[in-house]
């Protein structure tokens, strides 16, 4: 195996009393795409909010980069992108994207380059001076990415961050996480949409807190013999309710 980005061991967390996660085990690799499925409700969220350190009665263990989760020093090393907008709708494009950058702790000197970068990498040149208000769904999105991705950090954590956009703006957006995959970066993707977990190094599938799946998605089409990844998901979860059934 090599270097990790992510090592979960015996993750538990509660929520409102309840256990939402318990006994879970994850690991993504350095340098990978790896895909987060799972219904509903099945803990997705919360996985990652485990993973970014902002989520409370987490028991086990959460390793980021290296250091544990939530570690001050992976403030600008981590980038987490949560599905609703958390860019300020009467700034613009560029002041968000400074403003971002000032709390990763980028020197007033690096920020220009820092946010010009990252405006490139998200495709929003043309809008720099537009307030984000203006902006479409898709642009404020990539708005979105852009202020996580500013801090040019190591992992990427985007909880469903296709949700709303049209087969154009998904497909390019693939192809912008594959790209950074290749420069070496980490991401963890969560989606409803099967079609894009072909685009995926690996998946993780959950189920009520719990992994059901960690697979390749060639290895997950050929363990189930469906034509296409929604099918083989939708297979996978009927297997596990059988034999949830069983037991
Ligand atoms: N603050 C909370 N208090 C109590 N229960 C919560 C809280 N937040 C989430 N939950 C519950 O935890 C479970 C997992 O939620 P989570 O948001 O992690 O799921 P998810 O897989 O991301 O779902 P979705 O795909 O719908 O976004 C759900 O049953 C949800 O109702």
């Amino acid at each position: 195996m090599g270097e990790l980005s992510v090592r979960v061991a015996e993750l538990g967390v509660v929520r409102g009393g309840r256990a939402i996660i318990s006994g879970l085990h994850v690991e993504v690799p350095a340098g990978s795409v790896v895909g987060l499925l799972g219904p509903s409700g099945s803990g997705k969220t919360t996985l990652m909010r485990a993973i970014v350190g902002v989520q409370d009665k987490v028991s086990g263990t959460v390793e980021v980069l290296g250091e544990p989760a939530g570690s001050p020093s992976l403030r600008r090393r981590v980038g987490y992108v949560t599905q609703d907008a958390s860019v300020y709708t009467d700034l613009t494009v560029l002041q968000n994207l400074d403003y971002f950058a000032a709390l990763a702790g980028i020197s007033a000197r690096d920020r220009k380059a820092a946010v010009a970068n990252a405006v490139d990498v998200v495709d929003l040149g043309g809008h720099e001076k537009q307030r984000v208000g203006t902006l479409s769904g898709g642009e404020l999105s990539r708005v979105s990415l852009a202020a996580a991705l500013v801090s040019d950090p190591e992992l990427l954590v985007l909880d469903e961050p296709t949700v709303g956009l049209d087969p154009v703006l998904r497909r390019d957006l693939w192809t912008m996480f594959r790209g950074l995959a290749e420069r070496g970066k980490s991401l963890l993707v969560s989606s409803h949409v099967m079609d894009e977990a072909t685009q995926c190094d690996r998946l993780l599938l959950m189920r009520e807190g719990t992994l059901v799946a960690d697979i390749t998605p060639e290895a997950l089409l050929e363990k189930t013999g469906a034509p296409d990844a929604e099918r083989a998901f939708l297979a996978l979860i009927d297997a596990e309710n059988t034999e949830e059934g069983l037991r």
